[in-house]
């Protein structure tokens, strides 16, 4: 049960560590516009699907399609290539760096002409994007300027999300957004990841706070050691159930994932 045309297809997926079966034919789809939730007991395998996703360790078998298409996703240059960024729970920030610089980190804008043959970055214009980008996200992020080393929790995950929403042209993968957040920041992670949707993007958000995957996500796939066993919309069912789901206390819910 998928509530919008298909984006992202994950197929049998198959990843083993030694004598661990870490992925034992994982199936997830994600839905155009969709936001889906990925939850799961420590070990159930969500990471290791990411990964496989974002190229970092692609499976040893399984298919992945986007947007109908096989895609070989062997590396993250690959899966960024397929539009598909990942916020990692450590955020992945240059903590001397400002917010412009970070949202750039790697893939800075050059100056034209003689300039870009020298190698000149276009600060300029890449503060003119970084400024568009959080305007329309949303996001008040305090100085452009300031390190992000010396933002408060909540405005770092802001640059995170803006970076992703402003380089991912199909989905936005996110890990633990609010793992390290209070109860106020993870409202606004909330808010942000409803308004990349707006802006025609899907997201995947990994997650073990289940109250907040029910209230940002439309679908919620749960996976049970290395499979996914449920994928439910959010408005029909509750924590308990998801718990149970997890922990394999009731009866799989075997509906098309
Ligand atoms: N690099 C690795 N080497 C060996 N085993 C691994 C490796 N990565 C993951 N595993 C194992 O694969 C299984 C799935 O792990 P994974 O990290 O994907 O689970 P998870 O659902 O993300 O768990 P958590 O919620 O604790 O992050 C676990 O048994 C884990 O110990």
């Amino acid at each position: 049960m998928i509530l919008t045309e298909p984006l992202l297809e994950v197929r049998d997926l198959e990843v083993t560590f030694g004598h661990i079966q870490a992925l034992r034919g994982a199936s997830l789809t994600v839905g155009k516009h969709e936001i889906v939730g990925l939850v799961g007991d420590n070990g159930a395998g969500k990471s290791t699907l990411v990964k496989a996703i974002s190229g970092v360790r692609p499976a040893d078998s399984g298919q992945i399609y986007v947007e109908g298409a096989p895609a070989t996703l062997g590396s993250p240059a690959a899966s960024r290539d397929l539009g598909i960024e990942v916020v990692y729970q450590d955020l992945a920030l240059a903590s001397h760096l400002d917010s412009v610089e970070n949202l750039f980190l790697g893939r800075q804008l050059r100056r034209g002409g003689v300039l870009r043959a020298l190698g000149f970055v276009d600060r300029a214009e890449m503060r003119r994007v970084a400024t568009e980008t959080f305007v329309t996200l949303k996001m008040t992020v305090k100085d452009l300027s300031t390190p992000v080393g010396d933002l408060s929790g909540g405005q770092r995950q802001a640059v995170a999300v803006a970076r992703a929403a402003h380089w991912a042209e199909r989905l936005i993968i996110m890990d633990e957004p609010t793992a390290a957040l209070g109860p106020v920041q993870t409202e606004q992670v909330g808010k942000m990841i409803r308004r990349v949707r707006e802006h025609g993007l899907s997201v995947l958000v990994v997650s073990h706070d289940l109250p907040q995957v029910l209230d940002i996500c439309d679908r919620v796939v749960v996976f049970r050691h290395g499979l996914a066993v449920a994928s439910v919309a959010s408005g029909d069912i509750g924590v308990r159930d998801l718990v149970d789901l997890m922990s394999g206390a009731e009866a799989a819910d075997e509906e098309e994932l």
